[in-house]
């Protein structure tokens, strides 16, 4: 055991898009940042405001923390996630060895996995504490739910968990890949078909105020680095775009008068190069977020069988799919409320009305205006109309991007969870096979 309450734990919630750094028991995250590394080893720096850092050092490229949006959570690169502890440490000037660390994993950290993390922990860092806690029990846990749906929209994908007692149902765990990096890839896509070319995400501009070198030609001829910057500076920009002028629509199909209602006549968003584009005219802008509910690329075979899904029915693995759902290509583009649906028609038949009560909302993603009753809406049809479908979500938007890394810092000052700690004497003792047991699934 370790006495975890004599100084704060360190909260980490790794994102496949962004990351939050903070102590145990302080109501927000320290560090917020976009989730990947610099060539100069630093996490998070906004590209979009910096210098090009691709060319300074070509043989240290930018690096995601997690590369594999499929398998939130799994480590890719191992020498970049060791460089994003480093530098959130240096940032939060934390002296590892005091804090207990508290990791989260949103379902799918390979047990082997798991080992090494904690061996990093503790013979590099020198933690005296760890414990890897379940992203979406922790979600539930913040808004004080022990039993919840929690559908997390992030940037990598969408993930819906059921949550029992404080447990995630592992095998009833659904996710697909329409996330907030997907729909901003879409926004500037049809951003780029309205303005007729290519455009420059750089904001540095030439001595003429015109963009240096920054040509159509260039733009169209790209490669490895300068694509990776290229994309991160596009969803920075685009999920600028979305706090602006991002909306859904209520009835599947677009409403026009409802999308004008709230928008000012003229509204105009300048692209980084400058470029106006009046978004009051361009419907194609306001239907973007409707790829959370379309069924395209959606074989008619497997939505049938879906479709047919029981909620009252017997429970267990849904069309035989891998535990967790993460491998289903069918899953991966689920829309968002047949894979809520999904997932807990795969869940226990008797927590099902409760889970139904208890939908957590979070995640940056859901920031969309009408998000809630628009989801609400989605799965109320899906379901018996016995069933009762009751939204939750944090009041203001840091509560739902930040619901994992809140419930972690709850948690962490538990008197009762000190002694959930993998101490590093026992870590010692057991060795890291032993030791990764303590943590759920
Ligand atoms: N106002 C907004 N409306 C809609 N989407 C938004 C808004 N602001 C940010 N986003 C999108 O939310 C996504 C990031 O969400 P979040 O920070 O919850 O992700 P994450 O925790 O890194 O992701 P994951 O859960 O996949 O690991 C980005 O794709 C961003 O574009």
């Amino acid at each position: 055991m370790f006495c975890g309450d004599e100084t704060g734990a360190f909260v980490a919630d790794l994102g496949y898009t962004n990351s939050r750094f903070g102590y145990g028991g302080d109501p927000d995250p320290k560090l917020q940042v976009p989730s990947y590394v610099t060539p100069g080893g630093n996490v998070g720096l906004s590209y979009l405001h910096a210098q090009r850092p691709p060319l300074e050092n070509p043989t240290s490229p930018i690096s995601r923390i997690y590369g594999n949006p499929k398998m939130p959570g799994e480590v890719t690169n191992w020498e970049t996630w060791e460089k994003t502890w480093l530098s959130a440490g240096r940032q939060m000037s934390c002296d590892f060895p005091e804090h207990p660390v508290l990791l989260t994993n949103p379902g799918s950290i390979p047990k082997g996995q798991k080992e090494t993390i904690s061996e990093i922990m503790f013979e590099k860092l020198g933690a005296p504490g760890l414990f890897i806690a379940h992203t979406p029990a922790l979600t539930a846990f913040s808004l004080g739910r022990h039993t919840a749906l929690v559908v997390d929209c992030g940037g990598g994908g969408n993930v819906v968990s059921p949550v029992i007692d404080g447990m995630v149902l592992g095998r009833s765990q659904r996710r697909n890949l329409r996330g907030g990096e997907a729909i901003g890839k879409e926004y500037w896509k049809r951003i780029e078909a309205k303005v007729g070319r290519k455009v420059a995400v750089r904001t540095e501009k030439g001595k003429d105020g015109v963009y240096g070198d920054v040509s159509d030609d260039y733009l169209a001829n790209l490669t490895g680095d300068e694509v990776v910057y290229r994309d991160l500076c596009i969803e920075e920009v685009m999920a600028d775009f979305k706090r602006c002028h991002g909306y859904m629509a209520q009835f599947g199909s677009l409403d026009l008068r409802e999308v004008k209602s709230l928008i000012p006549p003229s509204s105009i968003y300048e692209l980084p190069d400058g470029t106006p584009v009046n978004v009051n005219d361009s419907p194609e802008l306001f239907e973007t977020p409707e790829m959370h509910y379309k069924a395209e690329e959606v074989g008619p075979e497997k939505e049938e069988s879906i479709g047919s899904m029981d909620v009252e029915g017997s429970s267990g693995g849904a069309d035989g799919e891998k535990e967790g759902g993460y491998e289903d290509p069918l899953l991966k583009s689920l829309p968002l409320h047949k894979l809520a649906h999904n997932a807990l028609s795969s869940s226990d038949a008797d927590a099902r009305k409760e889970l139904l009560l208890n939908v957590v909302v979070s995640g940056s993603g859901s920031f969309f205006p009408g998000f809630d009753s628009r989801l609400q809406k989605e799965l109320g049809g899906l379901v018996p109309s016995t069933y009762r479908v009751k939204l939750t979500a944090g009041k203001h938007k840091e509560e739902r991007s930040n619901a994992a890394w809140v419930g972690g810092s709850i948690l962490t000052s538990l008197g009762s969870f000190q002694q959930l700690w993998l101490s590093k004497q026992e870590f010692e003792e057991l060795g890291s096979t032993l030791g990764c047991q303590r943590f759920p699934g």
